[in-house]
């Protein structure tokens, strides 16, 4: 048990999904999952194990932000030995290529976070997926027909920026940074750290250029295909 989650030893799967919001992973486990049980709510953080096609899998949300999910996935992996982390999120687009509804795999994940930056002194660390992970990831959305782009991550502390629409992300956009969300590049971090396996995978939800948006039932639809190429990747791996 740690201060933030009240599951006993042995209570997750050796591969765990992670979003973001705990309703998420509440509708991840009663929707996907058999056999489910919840192991976390401390903090309504929750925390269920069950099993996708006979195999067992975890879901475990982190909250918002790279503070956050920095604590559940330490602990997932230092006090529930979890071997592969994937995240399933939604993220802003970045990029016009990108459509809402796509799926976006997170290569890599840029950053303006002191939780990477102030780690590595004077180098610039470049968090990076697990490639078996990204590899599968492609060639089941690929087979499955959808649309997705792989690609460089924008992890941002800042969901308002002061600066209106695009301006906030600067040159980023110029140099392949297709879309933003707010906790890739700390599970990156921390994977390397602990020698781990993760991914991100995201469905944008809200383009930055175009002011297009995902509705709510085209948002269930599409975090259905992402969920399950994420459950597929998370039993293979
Ligand atoms: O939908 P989730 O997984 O929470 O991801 C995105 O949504 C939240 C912001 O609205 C941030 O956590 C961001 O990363
Ligand atoms: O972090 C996020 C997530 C979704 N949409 C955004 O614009 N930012």
């Amino acid at each position: 048990m740690t201060p933030h989650n009240h599951a006993k030893p042995g209570d997750y799967a050796p591969a765990v999904l992670l979003p973001g919001d705990p309703l998420r992973a509440k509708w991840i486990a009663e929707t996907f999952l058999a056999d489910v049980r919840q192991v976390n709510s401390v903090r309504n953080c929750l925390g269920f194990t069950g099993t996708w096609q006979g195999k067992p899998v975890s879901v475990q949300a982190t909250g918002m932000g790279q503070p956050s999910l920095s604590i559940y996935v330490h602990e997932l992996i230092n006090s529930y030995g979890v071997e592969t982390l994937i995240r399933v999120g939604t993220c802003g687009g970045l990029n016009a290529r990108v459509k809402v509804r796509d799926l976006i795999l997170a290569q890599a994940a840029t950053t303006d976070s002191s939780i990477v930056r102030d780690r590595f002194g004077p180098y610039n660390f470049a968090p990076i997926g697990d490639f078996g992970l990204l590899r599968d990831a492609a060639a089941r959305a690929e087979a499955k027909g959808m649309r997705y782009h792989v690609g460089n991550m924008l992890s941002s502390d800042i969901f308002y920026h002061a600066e209106p629409g695009l301006e906030g992300y600067g040159t980023l956009p110029a140099h392949g940074i297709i879309g933003v969300e707010m906790e890739a590049a700390a599970l990156y971090t921390l994977a390397a750290r602990f020698d781990k396996r993760a991914l991100t995978i995201c469905t944008m939800t809200d383009c930055l250029i175009t002011k297009a948006e995902i509705d709510a039932e085209q948002r269930q639809t599409s975090l259905r295909d992402m969920v399950t190429i994420a459950l597929d990747v998370a039993i293979a791996a």
